[in-house]
């Protein structure tokens, strides 16, 4: 499976309804931006959509998910923990296999930090760590990427070239972006939500910034 048609996505919190009820197909090849102020519901559409997929999909979540007492390796490695017997895990945890060095090596050269590969996770900075969380998925290479907010720590050049590679890796994707620049320059489809709704449904080539802000 590479792209997903959902229906019946509802969240709520504390007895208020946050999403939905909305429903949201995306074809194979499609990469779609969740756009829309902050609170609107993008994170909570992007964690709906992961219980659904799961397996099938890369994540990269807002707080990263990352072990900070394990070095950079480890982190990554986990991208594919669940593709490897629990000896193979374990043995790694010890003593990494030189394939998946160099594989992991290889990724972060890609996002720009080799030197990294066996730090702490702990003693990045913010926009390390953010890369840490990339790496982690592209490591998983699952047929789809969710991620949500993944260049909001990283600066100009460097957002520009992680958007490049996850455009370059993943057919298929669904990212929470800020940025609507970034979304329209990167993403083919653009999903506008506004209060747990789906405001905005559009092609990212029929689509100007300004046609954006009315979300916001
Ligand atoms: N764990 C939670 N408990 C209570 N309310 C929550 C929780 N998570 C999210 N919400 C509420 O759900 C709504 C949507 O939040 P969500 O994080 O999905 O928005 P968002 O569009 O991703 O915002 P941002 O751009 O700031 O990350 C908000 O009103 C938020 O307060």
């Amino acid at each position: 499976m590479s792209g997903f048609d959902l229906s019946g996505l509802t969240a709520s919190f504390g007895g208020e309804r946050v999403i939905g009820p909305l429903s949201l197909k995306v074809n194979e090849g499609e990469q779609v931006a969740l756009v829309g102020k902050s609170g609107a519901g993008k994170s909570t559409l992007i964690r709906l959509i992961h219980e659904r997929v799961n397996r099938e999909s890369s994540l990269v979540p807002q707080d990263l998910g990352l072990v900070n007492a394990l070095p950079v390796f480890h982190n990554v490695f986990m991208g594919q923990l669940d593709k490897h017997s629990t000896w193979y895990n374990t043995v790694t945890l010890i003593r990494p296999f030189s394939k998946n060095r160099d594989e992991v090596r290889e990724l972060l050269k890609a996002l720009g930090m080799p030197e990294k590969l066996w730090l702490p996770t702990a003693s990045l900075s913010g926009g390390q760590r953010q890369r840490v969380a990339i790496a982690r998925a592209l490591y998983r290479k699952a047929p789809v990427l969710l991620a949500d907010e993944p260049i909001s720590a990283l600066d100009g050049p460097m957002a520009h070239l992680v958007m490049e590679l996850l455009k370059e890796r993943f057919q298929t994707s669904v990212i929470a972006l800020h940025d609507v620049e970034m979304a329209l320059k990167y993403c083919s489809r653009i999903v506008g939500i506004q209060d747990g709704q789906v405001a905005l449904d559009e092609s990212s080539e029929r689509l100007s910034a300004t046609d954006i802000t009315s979300l916001y």
